[in-house]
């Protein structure tokens, strides 16, 4: 992913050319606007004044974010700030009377970081350093960014946030590319794309990492916003800390009052009444505020047992996705870019070994690169393949993962599907058995190591860019179509199962 704010020259470029193609009496409106800058699939527009913004956010809305989505060949969506500097011509459309400022919206104090090379900060403006009081909190008043209707509330301090985990240092594979593709919605329109958003799935497979960088991502896309991470261990402390001392008010405040609420591990309130409690109105207060909720899980809400029925119906009202643990080619791209980001040396080998002998857990996998790494050093030794094997014998218990084989990935897509082997491995190109089959080749790529003639082989002496192609095919539905995402998901836990027992 493009870190954000950084294609801003290629809106300062498109946005004069669309400005042109608009019709005069519409380009009018837009004679002083300023292009901010462009983050993946939002572009951030300044105009002089609120009166300006509304038009902007009203009748010329779609036409602009049409003409922007085509240009860029991806959706766009526009935000509009206002930044008072921008004197729009005396007489001009765009210099009629200023509407009220949102008194709804609080003036910010917030000191984060600003958009590059723009005297505002994305969400909330900086004050204009010399201005009159007057002057200054009107104009604080009028410069918020806004999406839509919702508007993000501002004013206290933010949670820390964990600042290695973001998307730029997040590496997608098809294990989480969906969880992924949901958690980037999700920080660009809080709110609105999915709410709640909830991500289950094992230990270590980077549900807490994604949290995080929903959390950075949308601070830098509106500075000011109040994102509160916690884990729901804290959180239950606060609950009986709240309980203890009488102060229920400071915790709602705490919790109620912001705009992403980002809660971790939710598998630890099963069975605390008080504390669900209390979640179950926190939830319902953000939610009918249109402020955003992300949820992880160590499994999905139906699983969790111990939950109330009314929290787990609730989880499900958003967005399920879990995030399943790596093939092998994104567990070599993690520990490439924890080696680089850490200035660990490993040379190609050592990583592709560490990978391949570490499948299920991403912290582990970091683990045990630290341990080659560290091993070798405090040795005086060269980072190789035999001293990476000493030390993951070490680390591997005997046995490490089932093996899963193309023939059970075979078997079980064909009995959840009803259909034959046979079928399945024929000639047969009815839609529902080339999707059928197409799921099957992508599970042998992702799940066993073998090469893609192999995979070929084991579909009726299939050539290679079959598979290749299948692969593309659903990697892709995967992320667009929720079927395939829940078959894929469904299939892959039956096969592990059963591999398990076998
Ligand atoms: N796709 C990924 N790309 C890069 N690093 C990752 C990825 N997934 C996980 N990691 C890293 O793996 C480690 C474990 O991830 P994380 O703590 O987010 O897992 P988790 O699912 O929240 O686990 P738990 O349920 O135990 O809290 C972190 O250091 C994280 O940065």
């Amino acid at each position: 992913m493009e870190p954000p704010a950084a294609n801003g020259r290629e809106l300062d470029v498109l946005w004069p050319a669309i400005l042109d193609s608009l019709a005069p009496n519409q380009r009018v409106w837009l004679a002083s606007s300023k292009p901010v800058m462009l983050a993946e699939s939002t572009a951030v527009i300044a105009v002089p004044n609120e009166f300006t913004r509304t038009q902007l956010e009203g009748r010329l809305r779609t036409r602009l974010e049409d003409a922007l989505s085509d240009s860029l060949n991806r959706p766009i969506r526009i935000a509009v700030s206002v930044d008072e500097t921008l004197a729009p011509p005396e007489g001009s459309p765009e210099a009629g009377v200023p509407s009220a400022p949102d008194q709804a919206m609080t003036r910010s104090d917030s000191t984060g970081p600003g958009m590059a090379g723009h005297g505002m900060s994305g969400f909330v403006t900086q004050p204009h350093q010399q201005a009159p009081m007057e002057t200054r909190q009107q104009s604080d008043l009028s410069t918020n960014i806004q999406m839509g209707a919702a508007s993000l509330t501002t004013g206290i301090p933010d949670s820390p946030l964990n600042p290695r985990y973001t998307f730029e240092t997040f590496v997608i594979g098809s294990s989480n590319r969906f969880a992924h593709a949901a958690a980037v919605a999700v920080a660009e329109a809080p709110g609105k794309a999915y709410n709640p958003l909830l991500v289950y799935g094992d230990s270590g497979l980077g549900k807490t990492h994604l949290l995080h960088a929903i959390g950075h991502y949308v601070r830098s896309l509106y500075t000011g916003a109040k994102i509160r991470y916690v884990s729901s261990e804290a959180f239950t402390n606060d609950v009986i800390n709240a309980i203890k001392d009488a102060n229920t008010a400071a915790l709602q405040r705490r919790y109620r009052d912001v705009d992403v609420l980002l809660i971790d591990d939710i598998q630890f309130l099963e069975g605390k009444q008080q504390t669900q409690e209390e979640f179950f109105h926190t939830f319902n207060t953000l939610h009918n505020a249109n402020k955003q909720i992300v949820i992880s899980s160590d499994r999905p809400p139906k699983r969790l047992t111990q939950l109330e029925d009314r929290l787990r119906n609730r989880f499900e009202w958003g967005l399920l996705t879990d995030v399943q643990p790596p093939d092998l080619e994104t567990r070599i791209a993690i520990l490439r870019k924890k080696a680089a980001a850490d200035r660990l040396h490993a040379p190609a080998d050592v990583l592709e070994f560490i990978a391949s002998r570490i499948q299920t857990n991403i912290r582990e996998l970091e683990g045990a690169l630290i341990r080659v790494t560290a091993f070798a050093s405090i040795n005086h030794q060269e980072v190789d393949l035999t001293l990476a094997e000493i030390v993951l014998k070490d680390l591997i218990p005997e046995g490490g993962e089932p093996q899963v084989t193309a023939g059970l990935i075979i078997a079980q897509t064909a009995s959840y599907h009803s259909f034959s082997i046979e079928d399945l491995c024929g000639p047969s190109r009815t839609r529902a058995l080339v999707t059928a089959r197409q799921i099957a080749m992508y599970l042998c790529r992702e799940l066993t190591d073998l090469s893609l003639p192999k995979i070929g082989q084991q579909f009726g002496g299939r050539d290679h860019t079959t598979v290749m192609n299948a692969e593309r095919r659903i990697r892709k539905d995967l992320a667009e179509r929720q079927t395939v995402y829940k078959t894929v998901n469904e299939l892959t836990m039956r096969i592990k199962q059963q591999a398990k027992q076998a």
